[in-house]
C-alpha cells in the first residue's frame, strides 16, 4: 500500500492526488517497506530507473524512454588536485532529456495516466519542462509550460517548444511561475509535475540507488546544487530506504551547493535554522536561479540528518568548475551542474577530508546552456581559408 505522508504533521493520506498537506506541510510517498519483496540486486547490472520498480509507486506500465543507467567517472584530475583519493562524477546530463528531471518525469507522467489526467504542467527554470515535454509527448499528454521570460537557457526552451509544450513566458522569476503554476493547474485539472509533486520526486530517488549499485559501496558524501531543493530531498530519501530494508549500513553526508546569489538553503544551514527566508535569486546558473524553494524543509532536514552541509559559491567558481570539468575531466556540463564540483573545491581540505569517496552530481548537460559557453569561452576564431592563415592562429 501507498501513503502520502506530511513531512510536518505526520498525517497519513490514501488519496494519491495531493500535492500538499491541509497544514502546509510537504507529502512524501511512504512505502511499507516491509511488505515489499526487493528482487533487485544492487549487483552493478542493468543500470536504468526501472530496475527499482519494487520501490516505485506505480501500478502501470511506465512511460519510460530508457532514462537513468548515468554513468559515475572516476575524476582522476580533481582527485589529484585536491588530495582526496577517490572522487567520482554522476553524470545525471546523460539522460534523455540532458538532465536528471528524467528520472522524476518517467514516474510523474505513468502517475498522471493513471490517474486519469489528460494534461501535465510546470514552471521551469528550463530542464523540468524540457523532460515534461518530452514524457508528455511520449505518453500523448497535453504539457503547459511556465517559464521566467528571458531567463531560460535556448536549448531547454528548444526541447520544451519541439517536443510540443504550450510554452509561456512570464514577468516574473521562477517562484512567481510556480505560484502561478499551481493554482491554474488546481483550476484547470493539470497534473502538476513540479518536485513538490511526490511520485516525481520517487523516480529522482533511484539515483541513490545507482550510486550504491555502480560503486558496491556507500559514498561517504554526496555534493549537489540545489535549486528548489527536490533532488537532496529525494536522493537523501533513496539511501534512506535501502538502509530500512538492510541494504546498505550508513547514508552519505547531504551536501548542498546554492549558488551564492540565490542561496536560502545556505543562509538558514549557516545559522542552523530549519526554515529560510526567501531571496530575491540571481545567477548566471539559471536552472538555480530561485529564491524560495519549495523543498526547502525536505533539503534542511536531509542536511542535517545526515551530518551533511550547505554551502554557495559564486558565479566566477562555477564557472571556473564548469571549464575545469570540460577541459580536464571531459565531463560537459551546464553551469548550474557545476556547482556540486565549484563545492568541492570550496570544501575540499576544509570540510573534506583526504580519504573519504566522494560523489559529485553533475545536473545537467552542456548543450543546455551554449549562451553561457560563449560567453565564458569567446567565438571560435575566424581566419580565411588558407594554410597560412591557420598555421597563425594554432
Ligand atoms: C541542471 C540543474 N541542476 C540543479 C538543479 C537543482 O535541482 P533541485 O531543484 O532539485 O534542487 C536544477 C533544477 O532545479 C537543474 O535544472
Ligand atoms: N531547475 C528546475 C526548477 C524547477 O524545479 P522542480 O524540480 O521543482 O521542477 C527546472 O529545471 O525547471
Amino acid at each position: 500500500m501507498v501513503y502520502l505522508r506530511c513531512i510536518e504533521c505526520g498525517k497519513v493520506y490514501e488519496n494519491e492526488e495531493m500535492y500538499t498537506c491541509p497544514c502546509g506541510g510537504l507529502l512524501e510517498v511512504s512505502l511499507d517497506l516491509d511488505s515489499i519483496d526487493v528482487t533487485f540486486k544492487l549487483d552493478g547490472n542493468n543500470l536504468r530507473v526501472w530496475k527499482y520498480a519494487d520501490l516505485l509507486p506505480v501500478k502501470i506500465k511506465p512511460i519510460s524512454l530508457n532514462e537513468g543507467g548515468t554513468p559515475l567517472f572516476r575524476a582522476e584530475y580533481l582527485e589529484r588536485e585536491l588530495n582526496i583519493h577517490r572522487i567520482y562524477v554522476k553524470h545525471e546530463g546523460l539522460n534523455p532529456s540532458g538532465s536528471f528531471k528524467d528520472r522524476g518525469m518517467t514516474v510523474g507522467v505513468t502517475k498522471a495516466i493513471e490517474l486519469g489526467k489528460k494534461a501535465v504542467a510546470c514552471a521551469s527554470t528550463g530542464n523540468t519542462s524540457a523532460s515534461l515535454a518530452m514524457y508528455a509527448a511520449k505518453a500523448n499528454l497535453k504539457a503547459y509550460v511556465l517559464l521566467p521570460a528571458g531567463k531560460v537557457a535556448l536549448g531547454k526552451v528548444a526541447q520544451a517548444l519541439m517536443h510540443n509544450a504550450k510554452v509561456i513566458g512570464i514577468k516574473g522569476n521562477f517562484d512567481k511561475a510556480l505560484e502561478l503554476v499551481r493554482e491554474i493547474s488546481r483550476q484547470e485539472n493539470f497534473y502538476l509535475l513540479n518536485s513538490v509533486n511526490p511520485f516525481r520526486l520517487e523516480g529522482q530517488k533511484t539515483i541513490a540507488f545507482e550510486i550504491v549499485d555502480e560503486l558496491g559501496y556507500v559514498p561517504d558524501r554526496v555534493i549537489l546544487p540545489v535549486g528548489n531543493a527536490g533532488n537532496i530531498s529525494a536522493i537523501y530519501k533513496g539511501f534512506r530506504e535501502l538502509k530500512t530494508l538492510g541494504l546498505i549500513d550508513s547514508i552519505p553526508k547531504m551536501t548542498g551547493i546554492q549558488a551564492k546569489g540565490a542561496n536560502p538553503i545556505y543562509r538558514a544551514f549557516v545559522e542552523s535554522k530549519k526554515v529560510i527566508e526567501p531571496v530575491t535569486p540571481e545567477t548566471i546558473a539559471t536552472a538555480i536561479r530561485i529564491g524560495n524553494p519549495v523543498n526547502a524543509r525536505k533539503a534542511l532536514n536531509a542536511i542535517y540528518e545526515s551530518n551533511g552541509l550547505a554551502e554557495e559559491v559564486s558565479d566566477e567558481e562555477i564557472i571556473s568548475a564548469q571549464k575545469i570539468l570540460a577541459g580536464k575531466e571531459g565531463i560537459g556540463v551546464e553551469p548550474a551542474s557545476a556547482a556540486s564540483v565549484a563545492g568541492l573545491i570550496k570544501l575540499a581540505g576544509r570540510e573534506i577530508d583526504v580519504d573519504e569517496t566522494v560523489v559529485c552530481i553533475t545536473t545537467g548537460h552542456l548543450l543546455k546552456d551554449p549562451e553561457a559557453v560563449i560567453r565564458a569561452c569567446g567565438s571560435p576564431i575566424e581566419v580565411p581559408a588558407d594554410i597560412e592563415s591557420i598555421k597563425s592562429v594554432l
